[in-house]
């Protein structure tokens, strides 16, 4: 084993969390949704969707499955790294991990967030969660850095194609002739542009996936890409507005102007959770079908090799950059790397306020 991953001691992967069963289903969602303004109904009707699995979502064990594969990788290139998973909302709970690590003596622990992309909900929300969770530690509590937002590594890109790519071959024709519709969680206008104050806005960071993967499959298959950006889940009150379209409009539209066959592919999430299997999988699959579309939907990169091989390298250069050592970050696209340290000002909450919430990796203004 050799220690390139010092000055770390541990990995954590932190996430958002979700129900086992039945009865975790309120308790869930009134942890999510505290101080938020969501309405009584939204919350009914999100309800509904995890009932209709059992109560249960895939996002746990899908994380456990990440855990074993960041694991596996490590182990592969010979890091001594141990790898550690806590949430937001759900026990696991973050700060009961931290506290176990510090406990066998942990002193630096190194985060990935579970979403790829920078906006409040995906980024600050972590910083103030992982914050606090130190705060509650005090002097237990380890040293604590966030790899940054992982949207335009190559790993991520590498993942998605190749998720499209195996869609593609479900649909008659293959590529030749499909739309591809990308598909991202809707956030409110006021959080979109509060995301874009310091640096690409959450939009902005997606269109370059967008761009990034249309031209890798136009350079790898000689066909000319025609796609777009939609969104799901969208919630709050309807008078509020949120990035559109909603992904059911958009294929309505989309079948109006005579489109007959499309790849969906939701790269807005690295795991098949609650919003894939039921805004896209039941209601936009549903949606396709009612208009005459021949639908498939691509795969999360979830445990590609290509995903979590890219998630490690982010990991050694991040722990190469901490010892000074001079790395380039590596990225695809034409964004440049999100910085490890957000800069003031960066992805406040929805209305761009000034919250004096305390962050990590990051300032509190
Ligand atoms: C951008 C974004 C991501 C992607 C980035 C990331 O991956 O973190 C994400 C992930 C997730 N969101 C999830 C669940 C929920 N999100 C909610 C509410 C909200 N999400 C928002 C945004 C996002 N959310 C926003 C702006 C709200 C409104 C309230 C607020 O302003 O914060 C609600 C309340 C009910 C409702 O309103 O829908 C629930 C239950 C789960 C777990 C799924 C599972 O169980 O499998 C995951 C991974
Ligand atoms: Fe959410």
């Amino acid at each position: 084993m050799t220690e390139n991953a010092l000055p770390y001691d541990a990995l954590l992967l932190c996430s958002f969390g979700g129900p086992n069963g039945p009865d975790d289903v309120i308790p869930f969602l009134k942890n999510v949704t505290r101080g938020k303004g969501i309405p009584e109904e939204r919350l009914a009707e999100v309800g509904e969707h995890y009932h209709h699995f059992g109560g249960r979502s895939p996002i746990n064990e899908q994380n456990l499955a990440l855990v074993a594969a960041l694991r596996d990788e490590l182990e592969r290139r010979g890091t001594a790294l141990p790898v550690i998973w806590g949430n937001r909302n759900w026990p696991p709970y973050t700060v009961d991990t931290l506290r176990d690590a510090s406990a066998f003596g942990a002193k630096r622990v190194l985060v990935i967030v579970t979403s790829a992309y920078a906006s409040y909900s995906g980024s600050r929300q972590y910083r103030e969660h992982l914050a606090a969770a130190i705060a509650e530690l005090g002097a237990e509590a380890p040293e604590i850095d966030i790899v940054r937002p992982f949207f335009n590594d190559p790993g991520f890109i590498r993942g998605n194609l190749e998720a499209i790519e195996e869609a593609a071959a479900r649909l008659e024709g293959g590529l030749d002739g499909a739309r591809i519709v990308y598909v991202t969680h809707s956030i409110p206008d006021t959080m979109q542009e509060a995301s874009a104050v310091t640096g690409p806005g959450y939009r902005e960071q997606h269109e370059d996936v967008r761009a990034t993967i249309d031209a890798a499959l136009h350079e790898r298959h000689g066909i000319e890409i025609s796609s777009s950006l939609a969104y799901c889940s969208r919630s709050g009150s309807p008078h509020v507005p949120w990035l559109e379209p909603d992904v059911n409009d958009h294929l309505e539209e989309l079948a109006a102007q005579g489109v007959k066959k499309v790849i969906i592919a939701p790269i807005g999430f690295i795991s098949d959770h609650m919003e894939v299997a039921f805004d896209l999988d039941v209601e936009a699959l549903e949606t396709a079908a009612e208009q005459g579309i021949a639908a498939v939907r691509a795969g999360t990169v979830g445990v590609r090799p290509v995903f979590v091989s890219g998630l490690v390298d982010l990991v050694l250069e991040r722990a190469a950059r901490e010892r000074g050592e001079a790395v380039e970050p590596r990225v695809e696209g034409s964004l440049p790397a999100l910085p490890d340290v957000a800069p003031p000002g960066s992805c406040r909450m929805r209305h761009g306020e000034v919250t004096g919430i305390p962050v990590i990796a990051g300032t509190a203004d």
